[in-house]
């Protein structure tokens, strides 16, 4: 599979009188290969946005080597921007024109053919809405119209930084239906959430950063499969009694409440038979799967910790020209 986005060593700091010296991002690592809808995890102030703002030449990076498409980002950025949809912060648009007025006019400024506006309306649900003012919009309407603009030039990548922030939960469903249609015509998609659930339903591969450093990043199954302790939910009569016996057959067993956790089993039939044998029998036997939001607060709440390795390199290259201008990049998170 070939890479689409590929960030190695990336490293931003920020100087101002007030806070002093802030390291955004750093030593950052991300690959994105064609085809992923990816998503791009990390608690808020972790360095989401920063990332992307360099990746896109929006923020000049300290050190680092960021490719595009195969192309040096941003030095050659312009060679693949018609490729590329970004949206980056919070889109803001005329709330007096209308939705359809709005895409013309960037599809003129971008140079797309105006019959691209109405194919764009239609693949983000806006086609019967486009008469409409923008004010009149939700904001998951609203936020959709971003991703319309975004698709104007019908790009390969899209980078979406929190496109379900602040939508209500019918909001969330459509911009993930809208992701997955984006993604079964064959667009890249790279999604910044800090909506763990959400990520979890939509991805299939993730990239969790805290403090400015990769903690994980692999197929979102592998990176939860990574986290499974083998715990089960046990209800039995006698739980006192049920710790005893299993603990007698090298299991770790706890009693949680009205039920029991049973830990370090691969074969779960294992315990109905330990308990079985001795007359108690099992009311309940669930596995206690890890899912996205436990292993995100456990690697995130352990990040910048001694013991937690450093998953990258900080000594990448200088970018050399990092921050140049990207003048034809489909970047939205203006005030238009
Ligand atoms: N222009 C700036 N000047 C100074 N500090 C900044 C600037 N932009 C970001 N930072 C700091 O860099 C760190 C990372 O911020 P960033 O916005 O990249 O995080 P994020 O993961 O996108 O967070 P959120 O989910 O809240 O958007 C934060 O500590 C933030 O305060």
């Amino acid at each position: 599979m070939s890479a689409v986005i590929e960030i190695e060593g990336l490293r931003k700091t920020f100087h101002s009188l007030r806070n002093g010296r802030r390291v955004a991002v750093d030593g950052f690592d991300l690959l994105v290969e064609a085809g992923q809808i990816h998503g791009f995890l990390g608690p808020n102030g972790s360095g989401k946005t920063t990332t992307l703002r360099a990746l896109l030449g929006l923020v000049r990076a300290d050190s680092g080597r960021m490719r595009v498409l195969g192309e040096p980002s941003p030095q050659l950025l312009p060679r693949v921007a018609g490729r590329v949809g970004a949206i980056v912060e919070s889109p803001q648009f005329f709330g007096n024109f209308t939705g359809y007025r709005t895409l013309r006019l960037l599809a003129r400024a971008g140079g797309v053919p105006i019959a691209r506006v109405h194919e764009v309306l239609d693949t983000v649900g806006l086609r019967d809405r486009g008469d409409e003012r923008v004010k009149g919009y939700s904001l998951g309407m609203k936020q959709r119209l971003a991703v319309a603009s975004a698709l104007l030039k019908d790009p390969r990548l899209l980078i979406l930084d929190e496109p379900a922030n602040g939508l209500d939960p019918a909001g969330i469903r459509e911009m993930r239906d809208l992701m997955r249609s984006l993604a079964a015509a064959g667009v890249t998609v790279l999604v910044s959430s800090h909506i763990l659930a959400e990520i979890q339903l939509i991805c299939d591969h993730v990239t969790i950063i805290s403090r400015g450093r990769r903690v994980a990043a692999g197929r979102v199954d592998e990176v939860l499969a990574g986290h499974d302790r083998h715990e089960f939910l046990v209800r039995v009569a006698e739980p006192e009694r049920a710790v005893e016996l299993l603990e007698t057959a090298d299991l770790t067993a706890s009693v949680d409440g009205e039920a029991l956790v049973v830990g370090g089993v691969t074969d779960p039939t294992v315990i109905s038979r330990v308990l079985g044998e001795q007359g108690l029998w099992v009311g309940e036997l669930t596995p206690l799967r890890p899912d996205l939001e436990s292993v995100f607060l456990e690697l995130t709440g352990a990040a910048g910790h001694p013991s937690v390795p450093r998953q990258v390199d900080d000594s990448g290259l200088p970018p050399g020209g990092a921050g140049g201008a990207v003048t034809d990049l489909d970047v939205r998170g203006v005030d238009a």
